[in-house]
């Protein structure tokens, strides 16, 4: 407690509720200062480690941010929900500041500029898609996956075919490839505007005959226009395939794929600042993203100790929490004496076992069962810094 002090002073407006399910106390911070009351244990030294080129000098921590499409507005509404709120001064300003992070500069930026960007050493941090990464970074291993799972712009890229004509028959990547219409002469014709990820897909899975054409949108009419035999574009809910008369196959996935969190590596080890602000960043990100798939069940329950209401919650397999129950005495006043025999429970619950959980506890004399959304959950430490630091060989 001691150490967390000298925040809890300097909270003018506390706006926020934070538990350690552990160690089962509760405190208020403003929104401003909760993130220093989580990480300020785990800060972290910039390490000289061996790297071929030197970056560009400057002061600021560059993060690209995708300038329109459906990642932009997506991209502002998670930051904002793990209090990071992009200041822009106008729409068409490619410039803003997020004022909690006061060493960083944030750029609007097309999605796969970012990536070519985070190579050129323009940009240090990004969001976009992991498809954006995958095609535009071409494997280059200075580009780091921060967090892979940012839990928007959920799609794939899948190879699809018409359902008609000479493909009525054809339902997996194995079929297409067997097919004999495919020769050097005559070879497979795919649209598509991923042209690194194609062919590279194509010749893993061993097709040969095949010749790619590019385009930017609307991929999706070439087969019908006598363009292409087949297209390879992102899918999410298969409208656009379904409307224009096409369909998947089975081993025709190339990615799955959202949004993520993308970083130069040679960013992270050579600018001053940057892993410091990249660990702010995952951790505000996986503490929201956590919180997201759970609820706080507080209920009351009577009995004889603490430690006997713990084993009848803890006897329930949708009870367990995060370490386990919290479990506090509810004192009352009877004929004159403080007693305590009533519990109060707290624990977290997927919201997919939520209505499982309250029956469990009903099952075990809990009563009064509250449910309340959870905002943040800040572990010790996540995992993906540490997957992230022997990435980086700290
Ligand atoms: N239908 C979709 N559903 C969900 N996410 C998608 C979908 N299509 C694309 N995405 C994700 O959003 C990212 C940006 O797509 P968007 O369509 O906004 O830009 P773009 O296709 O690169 O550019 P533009 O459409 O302006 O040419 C993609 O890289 C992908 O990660
Ligand atoms: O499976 P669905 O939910 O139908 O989404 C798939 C469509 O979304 C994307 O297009 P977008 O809307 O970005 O238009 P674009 O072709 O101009 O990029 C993608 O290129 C597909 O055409
Ligand atoms: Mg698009």
């Amino acid at each position: 407690m001691s150490l967390l002090q000298p925040y809890f002073q300097q909270c003018a407006y506390p706006a926020f509720s934070i538990s350690f399910p552990s160690h089962s106390f509760y405190v208020s911070v403003s929104k401003r200062t909760f993130i220093s009351c989580c990480s300020s244990q785990s800060q972290t030294a910039i390490v000289d480690a061996p790297i071929d080129s030197k970056i560009a000098e400057r002061d600021e921590i560059r993060l690209g941010l995708p300038s329109k499409g459906r990642m932009a507005a997506d991209t502002l509404d998670l930051l904002k929900d793990c209090q990071l709120s992009v200041k822009q001064v106008n729409p068409r300003q490619y410039v803003a500041q997020i004022p909690q992070l006061s060493n960083l500069e944030v750029w609007f930026q097309r999605p796969k500029d970012i990536v070519r960007k985070l190579l050129s050493g323009d940009l240090d941090l990004g969001i976009v898609g992991l498809d954006t990464v995958s095609e535009y970074g071409q494997g280059n291993e200075d580009l780091i996956i921060v967090h892979d799972a940012l839990e928007y712009g959920d799609c794939r890229l899948s190879l699809a075919i018409p359902k008609y004509g000479i493909f009525e028959n054809i339902n997996s990547l194995r079929e297409l490839a067997e097919m004999p219409e495919w020769t050097v002469e005559k070879p497979l014709r795919v649209a598509t505007g991923f042209t690194y990820l194609g062919p590279k897909f194509m010749k893993e899975h061993g097709l040969k005959h095949v010749i790619f054409s590019t385009a930017d949108g609307a991929l999706e009419a070439a087969p019908a226009m006598g363009i292409a035999d087949a297209i390879l574009d992102l899918v999410s809910s298969g409208t656009t395939l379904r409307e224009n008369n096409l369909k998947e196959i089975e081993g025709g996935v190339v990615l799955e794929s959202q949004a993520v969190l993308v970083a130069s590596r040679k960013a992270l080890i050579q600018r001053k600042g940057a892993l410091d602000t990249t660990h702010e960043i995952l951790e505000r990100f996986e503490a929201h993203l956590r919180a997201l798939g759970q609820f706080t069940v507080t209920a009351n329950m009577r009995g004889g100790s603490g430690e006997e209401v713990a084993e009848r919650v803890l006897s329930q397999p949708s009870l367990a929490g995060l370490q386990g129950p919290t479990v506090c005495p509810v004192f009352c006043k009877r004929d004159g004496k403080v007693t305590a025999d009533y519990y109060a429970i707290v624990i977290c619950v997927p919201k997919k076992a939520l209505y499982k959980s309250v029956q469990q506890l009903r099952a075990i004399g809990g009563s009064g069962v509250l449910i309340s959304p959870l905002t943040y959950i800040f572990d010790e430490e996540t995992p993906r810094w540490r997957e992230l630091l022997s990435k980086l060989g700290i």
